[in-house]
């Protein structure tokens, strides 16, 4: 009975399911996860997700409540889930990420990585928001060349 209660589970259409059986689901091809103890079913989002399907697979099966709070999600990103969503899951050991070694290691492992990658998203964004002004800088310098070019034309023929 106390081992009953213990169990973690997770209600889809009606079903109860183990958060055993949510692990299970961590391939590309079928991929949940449990966010604040909600599960969804993200398989269909995942090569869609603006933050790269690498991240999302990471998380497959296990609790990404962290991670996903880790980026910062917009209210875009928490309406988006809605429809991916089949179930809850009882917030337990058993539904968090499997760690292998040290798991203190492990967890800050992988933040560590997370932060790399954030880290890595905003270097890229600068440098295409840099070469985006440079661009138009480069157009707008043009643009008055031409339009001195014209002016002079103009007058040499007045
Ligand atoms: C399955 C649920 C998820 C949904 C619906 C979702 C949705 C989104 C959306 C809409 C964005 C664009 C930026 C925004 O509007 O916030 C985004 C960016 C991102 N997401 Fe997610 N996301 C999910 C899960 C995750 C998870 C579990 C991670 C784990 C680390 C993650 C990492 C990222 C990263 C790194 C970005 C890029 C941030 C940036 O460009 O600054 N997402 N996601």
């Amino acid at each position: 009975m106390a081992a009953e209660a213990l169990r973690p589970k997770c209600t889809l259409g009606g079903r109860t399911l183990l958060a055993l059986e949510i692990r299970k689901h961590s391939s590309p091809n079928d991929l949940w996860m449990t966010i604040h103890g909600k599960v969804y079913d993200v398989t269909n989002f995942a090569t869609e997700h603006p933050g790269g399907v690498e991240v999302l697979l990471d998380c497959g099966g296990v609790d990404a409540s962290e991670a996903f709070d880790d980026v910062a999600h917009s209210d875009l990103a928490h309406e988006m889930l809605e429809p991916y969503f089949i179930g809850y899951a009882e917030l337990s050991k058993e539904s968090r990420p499997v760690v292998t070694g040290d798991p203190e290691k492990a967890g800050t492992r992988k933040v560590l990585k997370r932060q790399e990658m954030m880290k890595e998203l905003r270097r890229q964004r600068t440098a295409v928001l840099v070469l985006t002004g440079v661009a138009f800088l480069c157009v707008l310098v043009v643009m008055v060349l031409q339009k001195i070019q014209w002016l002079s034309l103009v007058r040499a023929g007045t």
